[in-house]
């Protein structure tokens, strides 16, 4: 899979622009790029490429890349193997929980569980310092599944520090997302974790996030819950928890602009 993906990036500007996003329009599947200012004022540089890979019988073709001719066919291949890990991972943690090995994915949608590949292209750059691939972040998802091209880059906030994940040739990394930190009340936590961009390599990276469907209703489950372990989240949809996470980001985005602003007109 990772060379039918990296081939995508090494096509002809023009061709990849055929399967361009439009945010404004609706349209958030297919290739995009991400050249901004964060709210700690630094730049963000990427490309990706974003479409949906399960449920099976919801996948758009038409935003799935043509070009390279086995891009389908082992996006595909990858995809139903990581749906049964997630299945396994699911009902480990269930089971962690003290909970029936199914409930975390019954909640989570079941059949209609979610998974979206995002495919990060972060190109070189002369000044690594001054950029970040994708800044410091938790992920929505329940869970994500990453794989990478052995360049390093991603960092994780670990007692205090960041720390490089080490790049181990054949090794998924599996991160704890957002809903199952609801759902296990804190038991598990989201890590924190941002994608730095190098000076010499090219970096890519290829996400699978596992989501519910929007309309899901995640909350701390109730057998989690109890006197001493009062409920941390509020319960929400799938789509208020993203709205909600959107909307606190561009809030510190205009706070950060406005503080900018007022710095430079004293
Ligand atoms: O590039 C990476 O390793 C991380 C990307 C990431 O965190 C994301 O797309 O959510
Ligand atoms: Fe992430």
């Amino acid at each position: 899979m990772a060379p039918a993906g990296k081939a995508f990036f090494d096509l002809p500007v023009e061709e990849k622009e055929k399967y361009a996003n439009d945010h404004a329009a609706g349209k958030i599947a297919g290739y995009g790029s991400k050249l901004a200012n964060n709210a700690s004022g630094q730049l963000e540089w990427e490309d990706y490429y974003f479409h949906l890979l399960w449920p099976e019988q919801r996948r758009d073709m038409t935003t799935w890349p043509k070009h390279p001719q086995e891009y389908i066919e082992v996006t595909d291949a990858y995809g139903r193997e990581i749906r049964k890990l997630v299945t396994k991972i699911l009902a480990t943690l269930s089971s962690d929980l003290g909970v029936e090995e199914e409930r975390l994915e019954r909640v989570l949608g079941g059949e209609n569980l979610e998974m979206q590949l995002k495919i990060n292209y972060y190109p070189r750059c002369p000044q690594p310092e001054l950029a970040l691939g994708v800044e410091a972040h938790t992920d929505i998802s329940a869970l994500t599944f990453l794989l990478h091209n052995m360049v390093p880059g991603l960092q994780l906030f670990y007692e205090g520090k960041w720390v490089t994940a080490k790049c181990i040739p054949g090794a998924l990394i599996v991160h704890i997302g957002d809903q199952v930190e609801i759902l296990s009340n804190g038991k598990f936590t989201s890590g924190l974790h941002r994608g730095l961009v190098n000076k010499e390599k090219v970096r890519i990276s290829w996400a699978v996030f596992c989501d519910p469907p929007k309309d899901a209703l995640i909350g701390p489950m109730k057998e989690v819950v109890d006197e001493s372990n009062p409920p941390l989240f509020p319960a929400k949809t799938f789509k208020e928890h993203t709205d909600h996470k959107l909307f606190k980001k561009a809030q510190a985005q205009a706070e950060a602009q406005a503080a900018k602003k007022l710095d430079q007109s004293t």
